[in-house]
């Protein structure tokens, strides 16, 4: 027991790093230790080391012998213990019982409390080493304390005799207080190894040096100015660099996978940046969500990884990527352009491009620049994980789905492509500026893919016809190859746009199909260019009027787009020709067409 006045015997139950330098501490200011209990082999050389002399007993013998109990085993064992212990009889009332667990105030302690003993928490903020070198980091240092008012003082007092300075915290507080000391500490210590690994593996070899300034740089900016301290891309709306980043990460984790944590630490880290830099309103929104489409759970390399290594289809988010993996691939490559929301229509395409050639990229990407004001850039479909599923199924090698500010990082293209008279007519007088917009996308689309062969859907005809003509007008070395409709049993052309479509409107919808059903069928029948678009309207005619608009039917020359009529104002029926429609149903616009094909005697007339 104490041999001075005031002064206290001391026990320490689980000498480890905490317990043995905070007992060493209160010994240097003249308590006793009495006793220390401890069972492995460090914590005994600890004892040693730390508590010269101090007898190693049992956990009872410690807490029966001491007035001033230290706590100091484990978070998870502690409630156990002191249960245990009260238990036993081995609490005695006055008796004070401190433990040091962060996460926890006096309630563990309830069972000591109802011994007569009085309970305290006290937690150093800081981490320790278990050695001497830990004593002179108690200078000063704060002490989260908890206590029962009225024996509030005696843990601050113990906590200034152990050098440090205590912070009154209440019980419901410390689980947030430990949490926020974890994730500041600990996590710093991972995440700087994470940079420090990152370096070894870019060739550095002493990636500690390089650090340090930078790092401390970094920490105390933090420490003292908080987030508006931060620098760096995110900070910048730099979202081009971030998708750098995220490609040279992904690179290293195929090299070496044990860095697997960096990326998925990288991206969550950086989410967390751009939602602070935004609530400070140090970025913009728009940049904010080039950033996050950047950083969409597809662009994490390490699941890129595990789809690469699962199935075969590996998603890519940015150019860096696309190219990367392009490059490792010698045999033919046919690409699959949409804008997502995949159905039986591109699966078509995707098929096809199979038997087309070994190697398929289907690229998913809703293109801003081909919708006009007013248009559903902001509603249309967006269902990129169901897309993936379906296109790991078809067994396609590589889908390439990038954020906006991949493909125009420095916002709308000044140099665009221009689609002429033939984007002007048909879908081109009702959506201006759309093919300029598309052509723009597909001729950036076959650049990047580097494709041998593209497939197009004759669905959307004047789009296959620009394309061609793209193709043949900028001498791009690509074969374009056109997949006929996909239909839905009843007809409908299949496009996304059909998701729009209640089911009065789905009904009112086959109206397109069946006009130009019907005038393929009046042209297989022999009938003039008249008749044919005559039998269509017919139908068209039949249309729900208050659902359906009609927007255009027109009988075309399928590479060119001028109306047959215009070129023959005799009537003169061609041997083929294209029969469009385009109307809207409800809010949404669809389109549909048909081959129409005369009888060869029709075609001599
Ligand atoms: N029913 C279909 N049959 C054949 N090809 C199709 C069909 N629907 C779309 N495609 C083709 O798939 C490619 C990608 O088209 P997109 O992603 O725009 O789909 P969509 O269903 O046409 O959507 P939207 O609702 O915009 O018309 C295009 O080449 C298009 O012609
Ligand atoms: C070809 C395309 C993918 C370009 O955005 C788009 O117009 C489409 O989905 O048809
Ligand atoms: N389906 C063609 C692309 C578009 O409508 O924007």
């Amino acid at each position: 027991m104490s041999s001075r006045p005031g002064r206290l015997g001391v026990g320490i139950v689980g000498a480890g790093r905490v317990g043995a330098v905070l007992a060493s501490a209160l010994r240097a200011t003249g308590h006793a230790v009495v006793g220390a209990s401890g069972a492995s082999e460090e914590t005994r050389e600890r004892i040693e080391v730390l508590l010269p002399n101090v007898p190693v007993l049992d956990v009872r013998d410690v807490v029966e012998r001491s007035e001033l109990v230290l706590l100091t085993v484990p978070d998870d064992v502690l409630g156990d213990l002191v249960a245990g212990l009260a238990r036993l009889g081995a609490f005695q009332p006055g008796q004070l019982v401190v433990h040091t667990a962060g996460r926890y105030g006096v309630g563990v302690l309830a069972p000591a409390r109802a011994c007569g003993a009085i309970p305290l928490a006290i937690h150093p903020a800081m981490t320790f080493t278990g050695t001497s070198v830990d004593l002179s980091r108690l200078d000063g240092l704060p002490f989260a304390v908890t206590a029962d008012p009225p024996v509030l003082p005696i843990a601050q007092a113990l906590v200034v005799e152990l050098g440090g300075e205590p912070i009154v915290l209440p019980e419901e507080a410390r689980a947030l207080y430990h949490a926020a000391l974890a994730h500041g500490a600990n996590h710093l210590v991972t995440l700087t190894s994470q940079a420090m690994r990152v370096l070894t593996a870019a060739g550095v070899s002493d990636a500690g040096r390089l650090l340090t300034p930078l790092l401390s740089a970094a920490l105390d900016g933090a420490l003292r100015g908080g987030e508006v301290t931060l620098t760096g891309p995110v900070a910048r709306g730099d979202s081009g660099t971030v998708a750098e980043h995220l490609a040279a990460l992904a690179g290293i984790v195929a090299a070496d996978p044990t860095l697997v944590d960096v990326p998925e630490t990288y991206v969550a880290l950086a989410r967390a940046t751009v939602q602070r830099t935004l609530a400070g309103r140090r970025i913009s929104e728009p940049a904010a969500t080039r950033l996050l489409d950047v950083l969409d759970p597809v662009t994490d390399p390490a699941t890129d990884h595990e789809v690469e290594g699962g199935s075969g289809t590996e998603v890519v988010r940015t150019v860096a990527q696309l190219r990367q993996r392009r490059e490792s691939w010698n045999q033919p490559v046919a690409v699959v352009m949409t804008m997502g929301a995949l159905h039986e229509g591109h699966l078509e395409l995707v098929r096809v491009a199979r038997t087309l050639a070994p190697r398929v990229i289907v690229t998913i990407f809703v293109n801003p620049l081909q919708f006009g004001a007013g248009e559903d850039l902001d509603a249309y479909p967006r269902t990129l994980d169901a897309d993936v599923e379906v296109l790991r199924q078809e067994g396609v090698d590589l889908v390439f789905a990038p954020p906006e500010s991949e493909m125009y990082p420095d916002g709308a293209p000044q140099v665009t492509m221009t689609a002429g008279h033939m984007g002007e007519v048909l879908e081109g007088a009702d959506r201006p500026g759309h093919f300029d917009g598309m052509l723009t996308v597909v001729g950036k689309l076959l650049h990047l893919t580097r494709a041998d062969i593209a497939m197009f859907g004759q669905k959307d005809a004047q789009q296959l016809a620009l394309v061609r003509r793209m193709v043949s007008d900028q001498n791009i070395p690509v074969r374009i190859e056109a997949v006929p409709i996909v239909r839905e049993p009843d007809g409908l052309a299949m496009s996304s746009r059909n998701a729009y479509l209640d089911e009065a409107e789905r009904a009112a919808a086959l109206v397109l199909s069946r006009a130009v059903a019907a005038g393929a069928q009046a042209a297989a029948d022999g009938s003039t260019v008249d008749d044919v678009l005559a039998a269509a309207q017919r139908i068209l005619d039949e249309r729900d009027r208050d659902l359906v608009r009609p927007s255009y039917l027109e009988l075309v020359d399928e590479h060119t787009m001028t109306a047959w009529g215009e070129r023959h104002p005799d009537g003169r029926s061609p041997s083929r020709a294209l029969l469009v429609v385009a109307a809207r149903v409800g809010a949404t616009r669809l389109i549909d067409n048909a081959v129409v094909s005369w009888p060869l005697q029709e075609e001599a007339r």
